[in-house]
């Protein structure tokens, strides 16, 4: 980078600042939007990169705690913002970013960062790797039917005001968190993502609906989604927008379900990202009408390899050397004695013969249990040294709930 200047993102200067963010995306946001994300920017955390007055660079860390392979909650560096005028592109600030982003992560002690990328091929040239993928999901709901368990019917479901029933929805949202890696522990503000409903975003769809699932008088579940209708010559043939579901339990799930699917005037559902070992997927009666599309997600960087591994638990015991080779953020390029299992996991340096070879971007995507290592290894990105090696890491990395996150940021 060369003749442009990286500071510290000034309070004063967030409009301008996020201005030029927009510009990049080639949108503006609606005033309710962009007044959310200057409350959740995290000032001593973003950079712009100014060439003489002009902004022409930024990006931002938000400070979230995001949940692992065995429920552990763990600080974790959430890049965001990342832009590059188009006037300054491909001469090296994107890099000159990241590295800024992956040395203030590391001081800040948080052993991951996490992004959604605009586009999945910006990352792994910085050791990032596609930790979880998820599905978007179109159904034909005139044809699949849904097969329930038994409780259902004993759920009760009551309409709510999305805004209203928010802390409520909230509280259910945090006890779901441990129980699926990749899952971030929302700060105070994150939850209004969930319910900003610009007219400007509805593209045809209602104003936000909540349904809420309760038994025993207490919530079991909620269901944010809006109804676009359409008709065309033989009737209506609207679509339920799904934005977000969660549930403690298999009944008041299915019963959300079962209700989104049988809204009067309605012939599709359509869900624009769940987990890709989603239990709806096994209630469906005919999967090749739920139109399902595979994509990227959460893509994640262990910033400190030995403190990453040991944070998260393994599905079977391993005892494996690990030969990392890290050219970004070297200080983790050497050898690592994984060994841990279902309770626990400790991850040092050694000098032992290393089993396994392979890079930041590999670790990244076998973290959450989301990749085998198996499928990398297969595609020539990880090397067995030791035979016998690949199955026991692979083993041991896998997970039985695949990972998965709500939302972008
Ligand atoms: C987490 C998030 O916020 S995701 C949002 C990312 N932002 C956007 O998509 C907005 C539109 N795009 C942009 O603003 C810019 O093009 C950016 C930020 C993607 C790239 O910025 P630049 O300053 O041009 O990147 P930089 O010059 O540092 O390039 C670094 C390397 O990445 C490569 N690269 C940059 N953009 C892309 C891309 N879109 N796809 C593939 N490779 C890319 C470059 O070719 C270069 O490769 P090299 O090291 O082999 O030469």
């Amino acid at each position: 980078m060369t003749s442009t200047d990286l500071r510290t993102l000034r309070p004063g200067e967030w409009d301008d600042w996020y201005g030029k963010l927009e510009l990049a995306f080639g949108e503006s946001e609606p005033p309710e939007a962009r007044a959310l994300w200057r409350e959740l920017t995290e000032f001593e955390r973003s950079v712009a990169v100014r060439d003489g007055e002009e902004i022409v660079g930024t990006a931002g860390t938000l400070s979230f705690r995001m949940s692992v392979p065995g429920g552990a909650i763990v600080p974790t560096g959430g890049l965001t913002m990342v832009s590059v005028a188009a006037t300054h592109r491909r001469r090296g600030i994107l890099t000159a970013m990241m590295r800024r982003q992956l040395d203030d992560v590391r001081a800040a002690g948080e052993p991951l960062a996490v992004l959604t990328a605009s586009e999945p091929a910006i990352y792994g040239r910085f050791g990032y790797g596609v930790a979880a993928r998820h599905v978007r999901a179109r159904i034909d709901t005139a044809r699949v039917r849904l097969e329930v368990p038994p409780g259902t019917d004993g759920v009760r479901l009551r309409n709510a005001d999305p805004v209203a029933a928010l802390e409520e929805c909230e509280a259910l949202y945090a006890r779901r968190v441990p129980s699926r890696p990749g899952m971030l522990e929302r700060r105070p503000g994150w939850e209004r993502q969930g319910v900003l409903d610009p007219e400007g975003w509805r593209e045809g769809a209602s104003a936000l609906r909540c349904v809420l699932a309760e038994a025993d008088g207490g919530l079991r579940g909620y269901a944010r989604y809006a109804v676009k209708p359409e008709w065309d010559a033989a009737g209506p043939k609207g679509t339920v927008v799904v934005h977000d579901l969660e549930a403690l339990d298999p009944a008041a799930y299915a019963a959300l379900w079962r209700f989104l699917f049988g809204i009067d005037l309605t012939s599709a559902v359509e869900a624009k990202s769940r987990p890709v070992d989603d239990p709806l997927l096994h209630m469906v009666s005919d999967v090749r009408r739920c139109g399902l599309l595979l994509r990227d997600l959460l893509h994640l960087r262990p910033v400190e390899v030995g403190a990453a591994l040991a944070a998260r638990r393994y599905a079977a015991p391993v005892d494996v050397v690990l030969e990392v080779e890290d050219s970004f953020c070297p200080w983790n390029t050497g050898r690592w004695r994984l060994t841990g299992d279902a309770s626990g996991a400790s991850c040092e340096r050694t000098g032992d013969a290393a089993e396994l070879a392979l890079g930041p971007r590999e670790l990244g995507e076998a973290y959450l249990g989301g990749t085998s290592l198996a499928a990398l290894a297969g595609a020539g990105r990880v090397r067995e040294l030791r035979p016998g090696a690949l199955a026991g890491a692979a083993t041991a990395f896998a997970w039985p709930v695949a990972p998965w996150l709500p939302h972008g940021f």
